[in-house]
């Protein structure tokens, strides 16, 4: 947490919700994991109109342009920490529908937790865990694309921009706020058979074309159940009870528990 930084105004409750926004934090996840260890209960929400150091998922950057783009990390605490593997697909939903309520753009999620406009990364989503004194925490990092696209090596990334006049950074954030309110209802009382439902009408067709880059197979991690390579091309057939993605290649379907996935033509 930069020590000095201080709201722009008074929290306001939105749901189970104390939403917060600040003009510029290094980045909202790091906020709000300070807080957490500091013994802040669950429920903060914190959107930053600015971040300077955002980080991304498997330790990239993520890049954002001066403003105008979505930055927002909620810390919850769930009964010891119960299945972290299904959280992105809550997360994810929640992002997807936020940011189509307030676009009214079709958007797309890829696995677990991206959310795609046509077949480019417009939103991704950074979910952190640990212990502290006051128990367990989770934090979940939500950036999106709304004003202006970042200019990446690798990748054509898209922006809301690209559909129609973008949504403001709070309209946002507030509106992603309300869908995962909802989506974390319905997954602590119906379980994940409803998210896995929901989820899967929201993604890319199955049989899409997926490129998944795993990890490499290595000691107790080169799993018979796995391909024994590091990248493999095939297609899109689901998401297994326990979220794992499903992957159809050479005749069979693989379970896909780690990795990056990618839809491919997603502008690389
Ligand atoms: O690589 C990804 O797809 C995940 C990107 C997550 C970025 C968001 S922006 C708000 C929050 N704060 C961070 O530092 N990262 C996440």
């Amino acid at each position: 947490m930069t020590p000095a930084a201080r709201p722009d105004r008074p929290h306001r409750l939105l749901g189970r919700w104390r939403f917060e926004t600040y003009e510029t934090l290094g980045s909202t996840n790091d906020h709000c994991i300070a807080l957490a260890e500091a013994g802040e209960k669950e429920g903060l929400a914190v959107m930053a109109r600015r971040q300077t150091g955002a980080r991304g998922s498997r330790g990239r950057s993520w890049s954002e342009p001066p403003a105008g783009n979505l930055a927002l990390s909620v810390l919850l605490r769930p009964a010891a920490m119960q299945e972290p593997g299904l959280w992105p697909f809550v997360a994810g939903l929640a992002l997807h529908d936020g940011l189509e309520q307030v676009s009214g753009a079709a958007l797309l999620l890829k696995w677990p937790n991206d959310v795609l406009l046509g077949d480019r990364k417009l939103a991704g989503i950074l979910i952190e865990r640990g212990v502290g004194p006051d128990g367990h925490w989770m934090v979940i990092g939500f950036g999106a694309n709304l004003a202006a696209a970042p200019v990446l090596a690798d990748r054509i990334a898209a922006c809301l921009a690209d559909a129609g006049p973008p949504p403001a950074q709070e309209e946002a954030a507030e509106a992603v706020l309300a869908a995962l309110d909802r989506w974390c209802a319905v997954f602590e009382r119906d379980g994940f058979a409803p998210i896995r439902e929901a989820w899967l009408t929201r993604a890319h067709p199955i049989g899409a074309r997926l490129r998944a880059a795993l990890p490499a197979a290595s000691g107790r991690d080169a799993l018979a159940n796995r391909p024994p390579v590091e990248q493999r091309e095939g297609s899109f057939g689901g998401i297994a009870a326990d979220g794992a993605l499903l992957l159809e290649w050479s005749g069979r379907l693989w379970r896909i528990e780690t990795g990056e996935v990618l839809l491919l033509g997603d502008g690389r």
